[in-house]
């Protein structure tokens, strides 16, 4: 391997004597010190007993499992370390106060990919950096994120991070505990052939998305003149995470369920971080229509429907929700609707 930057090295090289991003690599490294301690207690899988045994609810209604409430403590331990005045998390109703007087704050999602936990599939941790701007930091736009990324616990131990100069990934070296950068200024292909959505909702999906899926279904017959390939991995990480690497779209719209009129996801801990460091991969993040990252959040727990990765698809996505829902049906007339949307 030419590339042998660490973590550590990346971070400094960043921050040389600027006093404020040293502030946000400190913050960073103890994410990733809890990223490794979490890496190693979900590589025991059930060895370390029941980590998907449902124990509770949280502020979003989600069932919490016992590693859901672990990796929230592990996080908030790690980061007591750092200048961190405030943490937002999922598992967390209220935001934790650490240091009213530090400069910074983290919103996180310490374990994403609940219902995977026992099914020994890839789950994660999702972070985002903010100033602390006192009570009304958590309603900061994704915009004002000072840092971003997400660690991915699969069959490698996986850092994506973003500090606004480019997407990095760095992988977990087992042997001697040091993230290690293995792909530099990381480059989302601008078209894909693949998207991700949980197709068992497709009842409740408007009708803009009903018609995108639609289109990729009829493959090279249809208005886009190519087949598709569908993943859902059920964890945000990993699939965007593969979306990374390869490309395509993460799609989780807002639906007719109850409970879902915003889609499931987590605007603050899960959009933002995901946003940000697919548009430093040169992809894009939307709600379908407006980027994520120019959202104002209402509230630290509040859910906002997310469209995110290649760049021309999220562009093109769009499309269909800003025609008129009648143009972009799902009628079987792809030609002509293929006309309109192409
Ligand atoms: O179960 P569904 O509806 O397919 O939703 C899966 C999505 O929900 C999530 O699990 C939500 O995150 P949490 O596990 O942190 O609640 C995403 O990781 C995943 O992409
Ligand atoms: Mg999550
Ligand atoms: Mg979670």
């Amino acid at each position: 391997m030419a590339d042998v930057t660490t973590l550590d090295a990346y971070l400094a090289g960043w921050a040389g004597d600027d006093a404020g991003r040293q502030a946000v690599s400190r913050t960073v490294t103890a994410m990733c010190e809890a990223g490794r301690t979490i890496a190693a207690i979900v590589g025991r899988g059930a060895l370390e007993g029941e980590m998907g045994a449902a124990i509770g609810g949280n502020a979003g209604g989600d069932t919490q499992k016992a590693l859901d409430l672990r990796t929230h403590d592990i996080c908030v331990e790690a980061l007591r370390a750092a200048p961190v005045a405030r943490v937002g998390s999922e598992e967390a109703d209220d935001v934790a106060i650490l240091d009213e007087a530090a400069p910074l704050a983290l919103a996180m999602d310490p374990l994403d990919g609940s219902s995977n936990i026992e099914t020994n599939v890839s789950i994660g941790t999702l972070f985002g950096v903010l100033p602390n701007i006192g009570e009304d930091t958590f309603l900061q736009p994704g915009s004002k994120q000072l840092a971003a990324g997400f660690i991915v616990y699969g069959p490698a131990t996986a850092l994506v991070l973003t500090v606004g100069a480019g997407t990095q990934i760095f992988m977990l070296d087992r042997e001697t505990g040091a993230f290690v950068r293995t792909h530099a200024d990381v480059r989302i292909p601008e078209t894909t052939k693949e998207y991700a959505i949980n197709a068992s909702n497709q009842r409740h999906w408007d009708e803009a998305m009903g018609a995108y899926v639609a289109d990729c279904l009829a493959g090279k017959d249809g208005p886009r003149e190519k087949n598709f390939n569908m993943r859902w991995v059920g964890s945000l990480v990993a699939d965007v995470f593969r979306i990374l690497i390869r490309g395509g779209v993460y799609l989780y719209p807002a639906d007719a369920r109850e409970g879902y009129a915003q889609g499931r996801l987590r605007l603050v801990y899960e959009c933002n971080p995901i946003a940000m460091v697919c548009e430093q991969a040169g992809g894009a993040a939307t709600d379908g229509q407006t980027r994520i990252l120019d959202l104002v959040p209402s509230k630290l727990h509040v859910r906002a429907p997310l469209v995110a990765g290649s760049a021309e698809e999220v562009e093109r996505i769009g499309r269909y929700y800003s025609k008129p829902p009648r143009q972009a049906s799902a009628s079987p007339l792809f030609a002509k609707r293929g006309l309109f949307l192409a």
